[in-house]
């Protein structure tokens, strides 16, 4: 999903996440992936000086509702209750409305979101759902090669990317893709459009399969998609848009018993000398 949400309005921009999972339910999608800090809006500052624990926590229950109520599992983004300071987190809520991973972003972005938060520590989560194994991250953090990486040579087929980018569409045109090919891997990058709290979002949001193109969109209709158009991404202003695309198992860990002409990357790397190098 990607939309404008309106800063400090959970009313608002949960009733755009509920319209979406309902949008993407009945275009027959299992999971809907939602921008970083969409229920609250991205204004790290007046999260810091306005939010309460009591609204995040209520936050989380309707989401999980709204996962429930569509049978679509969700990636939502919040910022954690305080403890004593608040993180930026990624949850994966399945289609029954079960938490099933959590994530806090390790790599805050700029003066004002490590002003506002806290960074984590912990090793981003593997989700296995649908036959599939998930990963989440959170904007900044796909821009380090070394966290794809980690997922991907842990089992990930698919990392999902809950972001909110404005001002580098390099990052979605380019970083993105790369992160897909270098690990073999299905890459999914949500970000906000329009405007909010004065910051203009790049939109561009995609989903982009492990040979670096746009994954094939899933046609809804009555017959199965039998040519599939591609994701382009989506554009950067105005109105709310779904790319619902269909991904598969990561190609990234084929050795070359399986595939006899390579890149290889993942198993071609060599730890021990990278750490050899540190
Ligand atoms: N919320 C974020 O982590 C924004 C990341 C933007 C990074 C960039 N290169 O502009």
């Amino acid at each position: 999903m990607q939309a404008a949400a309106v800063p400090l309005d959970v009313d608002h921009d949960l009733a755009v996440i509920d319209a979406a999972a309902a949008d993407a339910a009945a275009r027959g999608a299992e999971l809907l992936l939602t921008p970083e800090l969409f229920p609250v809006g991205y204004a790290p500052a007046r999260i810091r000086a306005e939010l309460t624990d009591a609204t995040i926590d209520d936050a989380a229950v309707r989401l999980a509702a709204i996962a429930r109520r569509h049978g679509i599992a969700l990636v939502h983004s919040l910022p954690s209750p305080a403890d004593p300071h608040r993180g930026i987190t990624a949850t994966l809520v399945d289609a029954a409305g079960t938490v099933r991973g959590v994530h806090t972003k390790t790599h805050l972005f700029g003066p004002a979101e490590q002003e506002a938060f806290r960074p984590g520590e912990a090793r981003p989560p593997l989700v296995e759902l649908g036959g599939l194994t998930l990963g989440l991250l959170i904007c900044y953090e796909v821009e380090f090669p070394e966290t794809v990486r980690d997922l991907a040579v842990r089992g990930a087929d698919v990392v999902l990317v809950p972001t909110a980018l404005a001002g580098c569409p390099t990052v979605a045109r380019t970083l993105v893709p790369a992160r897909a090919v270098e690990n073999g891997i299905t890459v999914a990058y949500a970000n906000h459009c329009g405007v909010e709290d004065g910051l203009v979002f790049d939109g561009e949001s995609v989903i982009v399969g492990p040979d670096g193109a746009p994954a094939p969109r899933l046609e809804a209709g009555p017959e199965p998609a039998s040519s599939s158009a591609e994701v382009a991404p989506a554009r950067a202003g105005g109105e709310p848009e779904l790319l619902v695309a269909e991904v598969g198992p990561a190609r990234g860990h084929f050795t070359p018993d399986q595939d006899p002409d390579g890149p290889w990357y993942l198993h071609d790397r060599r730890p021990a000398l990278y750490r050899r190098w540190a």
